[in-house]
């Protein structure tokens, strides 16, 4: 009997969108040979416990390794796969998906260099998505006129880039990656006009990067952006700057925006949760999208299936429904030999995480991470879905990404990322778990988001800190009744 091709056939009313699959086998394994750990372990204890303490005086790391074992199984006991099917969607909604925000992070134009940031602005333009329905938003915490130049120019570019994907299917959609890896075999006049463009590009950037000065001509085409610049602006002390770039609300093409929020030194900027804030509010007088993407600046997109892939796991109507955000891995292009920061991260990515989908969902992880906008504004689970907010002008809009308007509000508390954790993004997505949502994992094997790892033993060491202390923070915080009960 031939297997039913399932691009040919009509979807069923409550067909799945995804499937959801455990390997019994394997877990059944693991099981058997956890639970012989298990039998050693409370033999050690017992032996412990019964034996003087002048003979044993290991007695209390021993019975807490013990402990830390036995509530670390939660995370191997019961992993899941998720499966998306990506022509149901593709059949039961056509072009009619919700419209997508993608917020791209940046904060420092020395450390994250603008071309790799509007590397991955161009990637997520390029997104398998309806281009009018689709808007990338570039949050810049660095407040740096160059990182506006380099988006400015890469706007340009996108009206060529973002045509050529679709029409050629290019993958990945990152033009440095896909114009590198296939730079040999490009062939026909079409790629090679894109590569000529994009080194052009480029090579403006670079320039202006590296004599710290942006090209006359180009101030005068984007005047109205430069133009929010104060002589005496610096990092740490401007006014808010928001720039529509383009504006596909008009054009059917995709949307892109610059912001960068007002920062004062006598104000707390609290890092990228607050920025993530800013990016919701000013959003949500402009394109106001349903689903809001967030990516770091390093993080370009590898799979211009993965906003569809989340779709089917938030459009289904069985499941979908209780699910607040997709995450994906973070996977990354410049691992060291061997790995040695073990950057891979692959017991996380590929045990842990898929454990955590098997108990109510995965942690959110700062990036590659599909939310629905209603849930991380505040929304509880088996709340209705309010409407959409009005659309307004580019100058009030610019109030809402003000240092004041925070001041009394529930930003940073019950509305938006949290601040007050260098993981914010953990303890944000704990809380949404803590309202009543799910979450799930997709690990496809095409990976969705690829980044830049930590390459030397000091950025290392700092992210490892900031991780320890956050998730150490979100531990204690989520321990504690009367903390756990500010955060629903
Ligand atoms: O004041 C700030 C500081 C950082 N960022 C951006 O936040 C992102 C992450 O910061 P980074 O310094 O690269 O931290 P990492 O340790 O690499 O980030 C991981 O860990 C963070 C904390 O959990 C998450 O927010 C990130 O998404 C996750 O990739 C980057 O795009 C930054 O540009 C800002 O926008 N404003
Ligand atoms: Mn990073």
């Amino acid at each position: 009997m031939t297997k039913e091709d399932d691009r040919f056939i009509q979807v069923r009313e409550g067909e799945p969108l995804f499937d959801t699959r455990r390997k019994t086998g394997r877990v059944i394994a693991y099981r058997v040979f956890s639970a012989s750990v298990f039998f050693c372990i409370c033999c050690i204890w017992l032996y412990r416990v019964t034996v003087p303490t002048e003979i044993d005086e290991n007695r209390t790391g021993l019975i807490w390794f013990g402990l830390y074992w036995v509530v670390v199984q939660s995370l191997w006991w019961n992993p899941v796969w998720r499966f998306t099917f990506n022509d149901r969607l593709s059949r039961r909604y056509g072009n009619d998906l919700p419209s997508l925000d993608v917020f791209v992070c940046t904060a420092d134009s020395v450390i994250e260099p603008p071309l790799m940031v509007v590397n991955t602005v161009l990637s997520a333009a390029a997104l398998d998505y309806p281009p009018e329905k689709l808007a990338v938003y570039l949050s810049d915490d660095g407040g740096s006129e160059l990182t506006f130049y380099a988006l400015a120019e890469a706007a340009e570019f996108a009206k060529t880039w973002v045509p050529f994907c679709k029409k050629f299917d290019a993958e990945p959609r990152s033009p440095a990656t896909y114009l590198s890896c296939k730079a040999s075999k490009l062939g026909s006049a079409a790629a090679e006009e894109v590569a000529m463009l994009y080194r052009e590009m480029a090579e403006r950037i670079e320039t202006a990067a590296r004599l710290g000065r942006i090209p006359d001509e180009a101030r005068l085409k984007y005047v109205e952006g430069f133009s929010q610049w104060d002589p005496d602006a610096t990092r740490r002390n401007h006014g808010t700057i928001l720039q529509i770039l383009v504006d596909g609300r008009k054009a059917n093409t995709v949307t892109l925006v610059y912001l960068s929020r007002e920062k004062r030194p006598e104000h707390h900027h609290h890092f990228k949760a607050g920025a993530m804030n800013a990016l919701i509010r000013v959003s949500s007088k402009i394109t106001c999208g349903r689903i809001i993407l967030n990516v770091d600046c390093d993080m370009y997109s590898n799979n211009s299936k993965s906003a569809r892939d989340a779709l089917c796991i938030l459009l289904d109507e069985k499941e979908g429904k209780e699910i607040a955000f997709v995450q994906f891995p973070q996977c990354f292009e410049n691992l060291t030999r061997n790995d040695l920061y073990g950057s891979m991260m692959r017991v996380g990515a590929d045990v842990e995480f898929k454990g955590l989908d098997g108990n109510g969902g995965p942690l959110y992880i700062g990036t590659g991470c599909f939310h629905r906008r209603d849930v991380i504004c505040g929304r509880k689970y088996g709340e209705e879905e309010e409407e959409s907010e009005d659309i307004s002008e580019t100058e009030m809009i610019k109030a809402l990404a003000s240092c004041n308007y925070e001041e009394n509000s529930q930003w940073g508390k019950e509305m938006g990322v949290k601040y007050g954790c260098p993981v914010e993004d953990v303890i944000t997505g704990l809380a949404i778990q803590c309202r009543g949502w799910k979450s799930a994992y997709l690990n496809p094997k095409k990976k969705a988001f690829v980044g830049v790892a930590p390459t030397n033993l000091h950025q290392m060491l700092v992210q490892q800190r900031r991780w320890s202390e956050g998730d150490f923070q979100s531990i204690v915080r989520f321990g504690m009744p009367k903390e756990r009960s500010a955060l629903d």
